[in-house]
C-alpha cells in the first residue's frame, strides 16, 4: 500500500532503497521508502535508532547516492544538493565557522549563490532578527551558548528562503529549556516564511507538537509503518497544547507503534498504517 499521492507535493521520494555495503556485511539501511510532502506541509519522521532517518535525509539533501529509487523535488530529479534546500544538523557546533562572525555564517551560504552584498546583507538582518540574534551578529559562534549557535544554524538555513527546510535531530543537544524555546521559534518560522519541513527526531513528543504529520519508519529494512494526520490547532503553545488529551492521544498512538518496531536489522514485512482521527 503506498500513501496518498497529491498533486501538490513539492518533494516526491519514490520506492528508495539505501544498502551500505563493506566486504564485512550489507545493511540495507532503507528498503522501498515511499512518500510524498505537500509543498508547505511540515512532516516529522521518527523511528528506533539505526532505522535510516539520517540516510533518508542525506539522499534528499543530495548529498549521498540512493541505491535505487528517486527523489523529486520540486520536479527535479534530486542528484546533487539542490539550490532551494537548507539543512541544519543536530551538530551545529560543528557546522559553524568558528573564525566567522554570526553576521558571516549566516552570509556565506548567499555569497556562494551569487547574491548582491546590498541583499544579502538585508536577508542577514532578518533572518538574525527571526531568531532573536540582531545584537548577536559580530560575536563568534564560540561566544555563544549551544542553543544560541543554533539558532545560528537556523537562521543560516532560512536566510535564502529554502523551499524546503531538512532537519537532523536539530534540538536533541540542547537543555530541555532551550529545546521548547527552540522548537516555538521553527513553528514562527514555519507560519511566517512559505517553507516545507522534513523533521527528523527520535522524540515523539517534539514530533506530535511541531509537525502536520508524522511518518513512522521501522527497524533498518522495515521502511514506514505508519503515518499519522496531527490534528491539533496551527497555532500551539508548549504547556497548552502538551497537556490537552488530543495531544495524549496522538503521542501514545505514535509511541506504540515505535515501540513496536523491532530495533535489530532483521527483516519485518513492510505495511502502511494510517491512523485517521
Ligand atoms: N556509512 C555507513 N556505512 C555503513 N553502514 C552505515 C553507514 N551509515 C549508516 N549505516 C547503517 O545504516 C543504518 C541506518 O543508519 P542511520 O544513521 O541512517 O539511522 P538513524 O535512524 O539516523 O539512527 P540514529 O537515530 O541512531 O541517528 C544503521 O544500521 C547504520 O549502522
Amino acid at each position: 500500500m503506498t500513501p496518498p499521492e497529491s498533486d501538490d507535493a513539492l518533494l516526491r521520494i519514490v520506492d528508495l532503497r539505501k544498502s551500505y555495503r563493506s566486504r564485512e556485511r550489507t545493511v540495507d539501511a532503507l528498503t522501498g521508502i515511499t512518500l510524498s510532502v505537500r509543498d508547505g506541509e511540515f512532516v516529522a519522521v521518527v523511528g528506533p535508532s539505526g532505522c535510516g532517518k539520517t540516510t533518508l535525509l542525506k539522499i534528499v539533501a543530495g548529498l549521498l547516492p540512493a541505491s535505487s529509487g528517486d527523489v523529486v523535488l520540486a520536479g527535479r530529479r534530486v542528484m546533487e544538493p539542490p539550490p532551494d534546500l537548507g539543512v541544519v544538523f543536530q551538530e551545529y557546533g560543528r557546522s559553524l565557522f568558528a573564525w566567522k562572525t554570526v553576521r558571516q555564517n549566516v552570509e556565506l551560504p548567499l555569497r556562494h549563490r551569487g547574491i548582491g552584498r546590498a541583499e544579502r546583507r538585508d536577508l542577514v538582518v532578518e533572518a538574525l532578527e527571526a531568531v532573536g540574534l540582531a545584537q548577536a551578529a559580530d560575536a563568534y559562534p564560540w561566544q555563544l551558548s549551544g542553543g544560541m549557535q543554533q539558532r545560528v544554524a537556523i537562521a543560516r538555513a532560512v536566510a535564502y528562503r529554502p523551499r524546503l527546510l531538512l532537519m537532523d535531530e536539530p534540538f536533541s543537544a540542547v537543555d530541555a529549556q532551550t529545546r521548547g524555546d527552540l522548537e516555538d521559534l521553527l513553528a514562527r518560522l514555519w507560519r511566517r516564511y512559505p517553507m516545507t519541513v522534513l523533521f527528523v527526531t527520535h522524540d515523539i513528543d517534539e514530533a506530535v507538537y511541531l509537525s502536520q504529520r508524522v511518518v513512522v519508519l521501522g527497524a533498518a529494512g522495515a521502511g514506514i509503518i505508519a503515518q499519522f494526520p496531527i490534528d491539533l490547532p496551527a497555532e500551539r503553545d508548549q504547556l497548552g497544547t502538551r497537556s490537552t488529551s488530543r495531544f495524549g492521544e496522538l503521542r501514545a498512538r505514535v509511541y506504540a507503534h515505535v515501540r513496536r518496531a523491532p530495533t535489530t536489522d532483521a527483516p519485518t514485512s513492510p505495511h502502511l498504517e494510517k491512523v485517521t482521527p
